[in-house]
């Protein structure tokens, strides 16, 4: 299965509009969407440019066009009280690689603010690398820890992260009660999960960076980019990860893209009532 890029459209936006989840391409979108009911395409949703979109009708509705920033279009009435969790779900693909994801997340996170409907929980979301023997094909993984695994300078004596180079961060921490109650939820196993530029392709890189990270169960592309943009506004951030391949030698024929969108299909159909119960300011 091919994955098109993300075009940062958003395809479920509905009710209160309070829990953001973004994905790089939109076979992931619609795999997390798909858990909350599927989507079904609105009266003038095409003229829009939105795929589908949740029931009830959604309370703000973005859309990008080109490489434009997503910007506020129409509004309609949002749930009342009576609003399921899947109400206030909104799922993006918010493109490929840390810069986009937070160029899209940010946008997404400031229209909904300037509109009144903010969000409370952010999750970076989709199919990662897997480190072996924790993290197996198939296997779903929440992140402790959202790690900027290559954002820093080699030196004649390794790599250096640039909080050692004296700015910036490389890491954000998700809230340690939610990270439990998502990934006892889901039967999800937790640890670091690596943000890198370039995906992995050699058992000599794999094994660098877990003697860096020893804690990484997975690597992607988004997460701390979308952990940036979450921090920027405030929000705390997830990062949710289905294994679609080994973290090592590239063996592009051998990656799981199907069983990793089921995998995570089903372990986003768990968290409803984990999302449903947190509250931010509980922590
Ligand atoms: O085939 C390639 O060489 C290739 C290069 C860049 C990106 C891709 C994707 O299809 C990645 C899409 C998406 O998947 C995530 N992902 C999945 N596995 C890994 C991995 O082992 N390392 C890093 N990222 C991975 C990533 O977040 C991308 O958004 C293919």
């Amino acid at each position: 299965m091919e994955l098109q890029a993300g075009e940062g459209r958003v395809i479920a936006a509905a009710g209160l509009g309070r829990v953001l989840v973004a994905t790089a391409v939109s076979v992931e979108r619609d795999a997390v969407a798909k858990a909350f009911g599927g989507f079904s395409p609105g009266p003038d949703d095409e003229a829009l440019g939105v795929v589908g979109r949740a029931h009830p009708p959604p309370s703000s509705r973005l859309r990008s066009s080109g490489g434009d920033p997503h910007r506020p279009s129409g509004t309609t009435a949002h749930g009342g009280s009576g609003a399921t969790a899947r109400d206030r779900i909104d799922v993006i693909d918010a493109g490929v690689g840390p810069a986009l994801a937070a160029a899209s997340t940010a946008s997404a996170l400031t229209a909904a603010a300037l509109q009144g409907t903010p969000y409370d929980l952010v999750v970076s979301a989709g199919i990662g690398g897997g480190f072996e023997p924790e993290a197996p094909v198939g296997a779903l993984v929440v992140a402790d820890e959202i790690v900027a695994a290559d954002l820093g300078a080699e030196t004649p004596d390794g790599f250096l992260p640039v909080t050692e180079l004296g700015f910036g961060t490389v890491r954000h921490h998700p809230p340690e009660d939610l990270v439990r109650r998502v990934a006892d939820a889901a039967g999800a196993r937790t640890g670091a999960v690596l943000t890198v530029s370039t995906v992995t392709g050699t058992a000599a890189r794999a094994t660098a960076l877990r003697e860096r990270h020893p804690t990484a169960l997975a690597e992607a592309m988004e997460g701390f980019g979308v952990a940036e943009a979450a921090g920027a506004h405030g929000v705390p951030v997830l990062e949710i990860r289905a294994i679609s391949n080994p973290v090592g030698p590239r063996d592009r024929a051998a990656w799981r893209i199907g069983d990793a969108l089921a995998a995570l299909t089903e372990g986003f159909g768990k968290l409803v009532p984990v999302l449903e119960s947190w509250n931010r300011h509980d922590q």
